[in-house]
């Protein structure tokens, strides 16, 4: 998906969140690549299209990152869709994929979809009890979980995920190695311009999300730290 390649910083907005209109402002006018709009719970029609229709005032780049079924809004330029490659619960694989392409099918605008494998390894995140996701990955395992989603499924995305805290970068430089022509995202934990030039030294793409509501100025660090790595 050549949307996504010259991506190397994202700030991901959760709905569920306020964040006042002088923060957005500073979001999206801070050289970041895209808003990806997002979270793992709480998500819902009424606070994406509200979430959505804000960020459409500024130019650059706005995708949704389907979590649920009922949050599914038109108007955005790309639909991330997470399948969860360490859980042996197949609704989180292709499940609720299955179900979405039942209820939306001739509706769903096939060029906009971009599917994620995600790498789910923060035990403590909602996401990894939601989805019931092995989090203790050794590092082989990991890279296993890499060769799955691109080498047999030809995702073009790997998203690390580490939700909530700061990962191991030496296992997230084994999956950028064994991911091939994949792009690999890493999220979690990020919180200054010095984890983000960390994170972005071994990985493609790097997604940051808590801190923009808990410190907006080292948020905004973060842009300038990937793009000069
Ligand atoms: C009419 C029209 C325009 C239609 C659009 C077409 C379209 C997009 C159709 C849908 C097609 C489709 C295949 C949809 C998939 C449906 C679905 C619900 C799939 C399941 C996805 C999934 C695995 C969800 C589990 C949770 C997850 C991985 C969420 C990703 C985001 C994430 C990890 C956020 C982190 O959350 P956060 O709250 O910040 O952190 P915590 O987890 O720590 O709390
Ligand atoms: O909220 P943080 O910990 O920055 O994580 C970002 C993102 O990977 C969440 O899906
Ligand atoms: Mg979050």
């Amino acid at each position: 998906m050549d949307a996504v390649k010259p991506w190397r910083h994202v700030f991901k907005l959760d709905p569920e969140r306020e964040l006042d209109d002088e923060a957005l402002e500073a979001v999206c006018m801070s050289s970041t690549d895209a808003i990806m709009v997002g979270g793992s719970s709480g998500v819902t029609y009424e606070n994406t299209v509200d979430l959505m229709s804000r960020v459409r005032r500024y130019e650059l780049p706005c995708v949704l990152e389907v979590s649920d079924l009922e949050a599914v809004v038109p108007g955005f330029d790309l639909y991330m869709i997470p399948m969860v490659l360490n859980t042996a619960d197949s609704a989180w694989t292709t499940g609720r994929h299955r179900q979405a392409i039942e209820r939306y099918s001739y509706l769903i605008p096939w060029e906009t979809l971009v599917p994620e494998g995600y790498i789910v390894l923060n035990p403590d995140s909602t996401v990894a009890k939601l989805t019931g996701a092995e989090t203790g990955l050794s590092p082989a395992a990991a890279e296993a979980c890499a060769h799955v989603g691109s080498k047999l499924m030809k995702l073009p995305i790997i998203y690390v995920e580490y939700s909530g805290t700061f990962g191991d970068l030496e296992l997230v430089e084994k999956v950028r190695r064994a991911s091939g022509g994949a792009r690999v995202f890493y999220g979690g934990g990020i919180h200054d311009a010095q984890t983000a030039a960390q994170a972005a030294t071994v990985s493609d793409t790097i997604v940051v999300g808590n801190i923009i509501y808990e410190n907006l100025t080292k948020a905004l660090e973060t842009v300038k730290a990937a793009h000069n790595q």
